[in-house]
Parts: structure tokens; C-alpha cells; sequence
């Protein structure tokens, strides 16, 4: 039998901005090596777990670890890495200056690991000779490859990524999708993303968490979710899962 490690736990996870209760109920567990999907439509509260998990909101209630630590503690080992959803590389600076002032940022002051986490970064980039132009001259794919370099380039053991083909165009949101299975699978990295696309979750994810209002519907691969509601996709499920919750 595999032995799969858990990374993120989250058991009844609940979050009030003042008298407004946002998460009402999360569930979901994430194991080494997957690519997992938060999924569920506007408002449905993904930021807020996603920015709960990072380590960004430290105010909440119910059990969040991530390797059996808070996700303060997690993020201060560099464990996770963080990629909010609306996220721009500088402008001014080059595509390779921008992932080596991270990666100097990261590297604290070790030498031979900055020059390691920028040819790591350079690879997932790919963005070729246009790596030498100034940020602004990128298209909106680009910069988000750029991005997603600079959040993976240490190889963390968690990346969190707050809906990263958001705004892309369909040819850009393939070749990111691309990146982000390449690079969980050859350097063994976890991802945790989200979207309110539930084709590409189908298609990315080996496993879902379906949230709607605060509160986790349902988890399990693409496959077990679809032939649990008798459907033919992802969407299909949520609806009737949905459906069937407000009745
Ligand atoms: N700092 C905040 N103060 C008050 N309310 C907030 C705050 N952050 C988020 N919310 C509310 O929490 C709810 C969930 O928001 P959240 O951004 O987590 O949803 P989401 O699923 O990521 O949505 P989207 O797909 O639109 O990005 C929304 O009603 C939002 O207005």
C-alpha cells in the first residue's frame, strides 16, 4: 500500500469578519505530491482559506496545519509559498532581475542558493530570451509565468496558488496548467490552488474540494465525485450537490 503524508489539515475551519460568519464549516485534507483543488463560485470564501492556510489571517477557529504546524510557523520554515491572486511582477525590472531580487530575498544571503533558485525559476518561466525584457513588456500569460516562478523556485514543500490561470487566455491558462503539474511532479512540490473553473480543476487536480457558502460540500478525486452524483463532469456534480444541500 503507497503511505501518503498529510500536509494541509483542515477540520471545521470557520471565520467571522466581524459579524459576518465567512467559512461555516471546512473540511479537507491535502497528501503529499498532489495537485489539489479548491473549487466553488464568487464569494464563495477560497481566498480566505487559502490566505487562513499561508499564514496571513491568524484569526480563526477550528484545526489548520500544515506539516503538523500553524501555518505561521509552516510559512516562517518556508515550507509554503504563497501566490495571492491579483499578484504582479515589477514593471521596471527585467523578468530575470525580478526572480533574482527574490530569490536574494529568499536565499538570505546564501550565494550558491540564489543562483540555484534563478535557474530553477528561469526554467519554469520558459519564457526564453524574453526573460532579458522589462516586465511591462510582457503579456498578462507571461507575467503569470513569472510569477509562478518566482512562488515555486525554492521548491517549497507546500505552493499555494490563489486561482492562477485567472484572466488568461485559453492557449496562456494550458501552458500554466502545464507548469504547475510539471513542477509538482519533478521537484515533488504540493500544490493547493483554487478556481471557480470546473473544467480545469477536472483536468488538473488529482483530487477537489467542492466549497459553496463557507462550507465544504464534498471531497475526492474528479472521478469519484462525478460517478458519486451520477453525472458527466465536475460542474454537473456541484450543481446537483448544491442543488441538493438547499433542499
Ligand atoms: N477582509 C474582509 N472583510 C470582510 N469580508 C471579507 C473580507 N475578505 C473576504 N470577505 C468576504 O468573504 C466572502 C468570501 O470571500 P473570498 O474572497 O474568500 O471568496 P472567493 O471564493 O475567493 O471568491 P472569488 O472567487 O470571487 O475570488 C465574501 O463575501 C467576501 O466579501
Amino acid at each position: 500500500m503507497i503511505k501518503t503524508e498529510t500536509i494541509v489539515d483542515v477540520t471545521d475551519l470557520r471565520k467571522r469578519f466581524g459579524q459576518r460568519e465567512i467559512l461555516k464549516g471546512i473540511n479537507f485534507n491535502v497528501f503529499s505530491g498532489e495537485v489539489f483543488g479548491i473549487v466553488g463560485p464568487n464569494g464563495a470564501g477560497k481566498t480566505t482559506t487559502l490566505r487562513i492556510l499561508s499564514g496571513i489571517i491568524r484569526s480563526f477557529e477550528g484545526k489548520v496545519e500544515v506539516a503538523g504546524m500553524t501555518p505561521q510557523k509552516a510559512r516562517e520554515s518556508g515550507l509554503i509559498s504563497y501566490m495571492p491572486e491579483d499578484t504582479f511582477p515589477y514593471d521596471r525590472l527585467t523578468g530575470i532581475e525580478n526572480l533574482r531580487f527574490y530569490a536574494e530575498l529568499y536565499a538570505r544571503g546564501d550565494k550558491r542558493k540564489v543562483n540555484e533558485y534563478v535557474d530553477t525559476a528561469i526554467k519554469i518561466a520558459d519564457l526564453g530570451d524574453r526573460i532579458q525584457d522589462k516586465a511591462s513588456e510582457y503579456s498578462r500569460g507571461m507575467k503569470r509565468r513569472l510569477i509562478i516562478a518566482r512562488t515555486l523556485m525554492t521548491s517549497p514543500k507546500l505552493a499555494i496558488l490563489d486561482e492562477p490561470t485567472s484572466a488568461l487566455d485559453v492557449e496562456s491558462a494550458i501552458n500554466v496548467r502545464h507548469k504547475i503539474t510539471d513542477i509538482a511532479k519533478e521537484k515533488g512540490v504540493t500544490v493547493l490552488l483554487s478556481s471557480h473553473n470546473m473544467l480545469e480543476v477536472e483536468y488538473l487536480c488529482n483530487r477537489v474540494v467542492m466549497i459553496e457558502g463557507g462550507r465544504s460540500l464534498m471531497e475526492g478525486t474528479p472521478k469519484e465525485l462525478v460517478d458519486k452524483m451520477g453525472v458527466q463532469n465536475l460542474e454537473e456534480a456541484f450543481i446537483k450537490m448544491t442543488r441538493l444541500t438547499q433542499t
